[in-house]
């Protein structure tokens, strides 16, 4: 098994005394959907911008195929902020130019298969379009990378029920068999039937890390039952 991704130790204080991580050690092998789980303030955006070289950690080391962060971990990591991200005036066409022009993984035909099957013109500004198709426009770019790692912080949070449906068979289709998808959301139930292994945080250190197949046959429970009984409020 290739090791996609092995963290040792990594630990992110703010300022102040909060650890948003502390001490985590995580190894991810390809060929996974893995779900990143936790309740609000776990950590979960805090360890997705440190392995994105976005945030620099209080300690630990992040190996992504083998390297430490820099050119060769942007070029092996596709990654979806929670956030937008996109030049709100250029078009949708300009963007999967903009795209093409940046990755050398980008396969831009892909990408107007899956704007095409979710009705979206191409021709239009992202300023005008809703909150929830500017979100899937970052979905098909990240998702039409042919990258090892793709991360997705929230990916389905403001899509509509019937979207999530396409957006989840999309990731599923759309990544290479050694590949991992690594994503992070609150809405389990929605998303559980497509993982394969998921991960809970809570305060900063990883308290679970299972396959799905083990927790139903283990523990007879579905994740988001787990979910609800582990972080009880
Ligand atoms: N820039 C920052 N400065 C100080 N503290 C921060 C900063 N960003 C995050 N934190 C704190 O770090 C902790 C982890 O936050 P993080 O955003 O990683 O959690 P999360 O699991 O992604 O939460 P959510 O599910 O609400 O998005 C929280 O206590 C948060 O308040």
């Amino acid at each position: 098994m290739n090791e996609l991704l092995k963290i040792e130790g990594l630990t992110k204080r703010y300022s102040g005394n909060l650890f948003a991580l502390n001490d985590l050690h995580l190894t991810l092998n390809g060929g996974e959907i893995v779900g990143l789980l936790g309740p609000n303030g776990s950590g979960k955006t805090t360890l997705i911008k440190l392995v994105n070289d976005c945030l620099y950690p209080t300690a630990g080391t992040i190996l992504v195929n083998g390297n430490p962060l820099g050119p060769e971990s942007k070029e092996d990591i596709a990654y979806l902020p929670d956030c937008t991200f996109l030049n709100e005036s250029m078009r949708v066409n300009n963007l999967l130019n903009y795209y093409q022009d940046f990755y050398n993984n980008f396969d831009k035909d892909k990408a107007w298969n899956m704007l095409r099957d979710l009705g979206i013109n191409q021709n239009a500004r992202m300023k005008t379009l809703s909150k929830g198709t500017k979100e899937k426009v970052q979905l098909v770019l990240t998702m039409s990378r042919n990258a090892k790692l793709y991360i997705l912080d929230e990916p389905i949070g403001g899509v509509d029920p019937a979207a999530r449906d396409y957006i989840l068979r999309t990731i599923l289709s759309n990544y290479s068999e050694d590949a991992t998808v690594l994503i992070s959301t609150h809405l389990i139930a929605d998303i559980e039937n497509v993982l394969d292994r998921v991960l809970f945080l809570k305060q900063g250190q990883l308290v679970l890390n299972s396959t799905v197949d083990e927790i139903r046959s283990e523990k007879g429970k579905s994740v988001d039952a787990l979910f609800r009984e582990v972080f009880q409020c």
